[in-house]
Formats: structure tokens, C-alpha cells, sequence
């Protein structure tokens, strides 16, 4: 054959590879640049399903934008990202983002802010009562969800934003810094909501934290990044059983784990 008829034959694309048994999410090729810099570059990644990944790395390496991106929030120059194999038409997902003050719709009642993605999917009103009354119980509400947002606390607008991320049974939940705009009380309140909420219902969880102490201790897997144009730096497992408390960050296992991703990080930060 000679190189005029092998410059018809059309480029075919690589074979995608998919992850090891029981990944959730799968990233392959994954090419983001702004203003014309990579921020990520043929980027490939497998999140595992049922657990939750913390998402860890130097300032501005591209944690939001990833997650953001895999959320469909923002759009990806190239690549291919599946959830069980399927498209992100095909899946639903939460999210739940740092400023909850925003959040939240403030012409609804909270009830009705949570509910308002199961109105949106069509369900009955005697569906939409009955998952409430799940979610109210499962996070064990003491306040009072007929209130407007503004006229509850942030960690309580931030509680029913979870919840209203909840609701509909999201295959995966994204936070991007959850807790990062509230009081050190409701940061545990809800850090403990959060992991019995996981308890009961195994959603895949991708989290990310500023705070290296939060990540490891609510994380099965700790998602370490480099500086841009950004890469993985580590992927850490991290075992130890659930509910985690207090007792936990003392544990060995807890200690070497965020020793270890501290390293990772100061080498990533001075490299
Ligand atoms: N819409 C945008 N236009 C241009 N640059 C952007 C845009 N969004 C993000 N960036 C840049 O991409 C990089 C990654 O941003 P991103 O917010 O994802 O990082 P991060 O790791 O979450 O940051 P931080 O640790 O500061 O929260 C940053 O340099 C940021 O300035």
C-alpha cells in the first residue's frame, strides 16, 4: 500500500479501557485547557463505586474543575467520562456546593426547596411526602423545614441542601467543600450526617476538602493531585471501619494516611 491510500484510512480512536471491578466512574483522555494552558491533559481516572473519594491537592490544581467537570458543570475540551458505562444523561447525580447561601431557591419554603427535584422528576404527591418523610428522619431534622432558608442557620441551609441533593437517590454526590463556609459545630454535624447518610445508602461520594484532616477521615480513597497541568499524584486507600469519630484520628491507620498525603502534597507544593 503506498502512503497515498494510507492517509485515507480514517484514525481510529483508542480502544477505551475500562476500570478494575468495581469502579464507578471512568475517565479516560481527559483534556481541559483555559486561556490556552492544559489544566488537564489525556487525564485518566477510575472512581469507585460505594465509596467516597476525597479529592486533594496544591491551590488552584483543578479539584472544583474536576469535579465540576465529571458533573457536567463544565465542559470538557476532549475525553470520555462513563458512570457504570453510561453517559451523564443516563445517571443521576447531587451536588452540593460550598455556598449554600446561593443555593438554595429563597422564594421556597426549605421543605419545598428539598422536595423540588422529585416535583421536577414527576413523582405523586403521596411519592414526594413519603421520600421526604425518609430524609427528615434519616437526617434526624430538629428544625423546622417550613421555614424560608434565610430564616435558618448556615449549617441548617447547608443540612437541607444535602438533603435536597438527596432526595431523588443520586447514583453519585459531589460537594465541593461543603463545609468550608461554616462553624466548626455544624462542620461536625453535618460531617457526621454526611458519613451516616453514606452508611445507609452507599452513595458514591466525591469530595472535595481544603482541609487534609476532613478528607482523610471521611474518605475511602484519598485522590492526591499535582500542580497543573494537573495529574495524579496518588491514589491512598484508607480502611479503617465506619462510623468513624473522634477516636478514629488517633488511630495508626488514620495517622499514616494523612502523613502520607501530607508528604505527597508538600513534594507536589515545592516541586
Ligand atoms: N472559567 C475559568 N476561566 C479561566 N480559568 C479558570 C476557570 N475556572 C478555573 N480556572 C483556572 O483553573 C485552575 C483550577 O481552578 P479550580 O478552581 O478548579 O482549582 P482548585 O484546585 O479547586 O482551586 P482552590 O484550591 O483554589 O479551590 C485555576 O488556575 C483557575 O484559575
Amino acid at each position: 500500500m503506498n502512503a497515498a491510500v494510507w492517509a485515507e484510512v480514517p484514525e481510529t480512536p483508542p480502544a477505551f479501557v475500562p476500570g478494575p471491578p468495581g469502579t464507578h466512574i471512568t475517565i479516560r483522555g481527559l483534556t481541559k485547557h483555559f486561556a490556552g494552558k492544559p489544566l488537564y491533559e489525556g487525564f485518566d481516572l477510575d472512581i469507585p463505586k460505594h465509596r467516597i473519594t476525597s479529592v486533594f491537592g496544591p491551590n488552584g490544581c483543578g479539584k472544583s474543575t474536576l469535579i465540576n467537570m465529571i458533573a457536567g458543570l463544565v465542559p470538557i475540551d476532549a475525553g470520555e467520562i462513563l458512570f457504570d458505562g453510561k453517559s451523564l444523561k443516563d445517571t443521576k447525580i447531587g451536588y452540593v456546593f460550598q455556598n449554600y447561601r446561593d443555593a438554595l431557591f429563597p422564594w421556597m419554603r426549605t421543605i419545598d426547596n428539598i422536595a423540588y427535584p422529585l416535583k421536577l422528576e414527576g413523582r405523586s404527591k403521596a411519592q414526594v411526602r413519603s421520600r421526604m418523610d425518609e430524609l427528615v428522619a434519616s437526617f434526624d431534622v430538629k428544625f423546622d423545614l417550613n421555614r424560608y432558608p434565610y430564616e435558618l442557620s448556615g449549617g441548617q441551609q447547608q443540612t437541607a441542601s444535602i438533603m435536597r441533593a438527596l432526595a431523588p437517590g443520586p447514583e453519585v454526590l459531589f460537594l465541593d467543600e461543603p463545609f468550608s463556609a461554616l462553624d466548626f459545630e455544624m462542620t461536625l454535624f453535618i460531617r457526621e450526617k454526611l458519613q451516616e447518610v453514606f452508611m445507609q445508602t452507599g452513595t458514591t461520594m466525591l469530595l472535595v476538602s481544603h482541609d487534609l484532616e476532613e478528607a482523610v477521615y471521611l474518605a475511602d480513597e484519598v485522590l492526591l493531585l499535582t500542580k497543573r497541568p494537573t495529574r495524579v499524584a496518588e491514589v491512598l486507600r484508607y480502611g479503617d471501619a465506619r462510623p468513624r469519630t473522634v477516636a478514629t484520628l488517633s488511630q495508626p491507620s488514620f495517622v499514616e494516611t494523612k502523613k502520607r498525603s501530607l508528604e505527597i502534597f508538600q513534594q507536589e507544593v515545592r516541586r
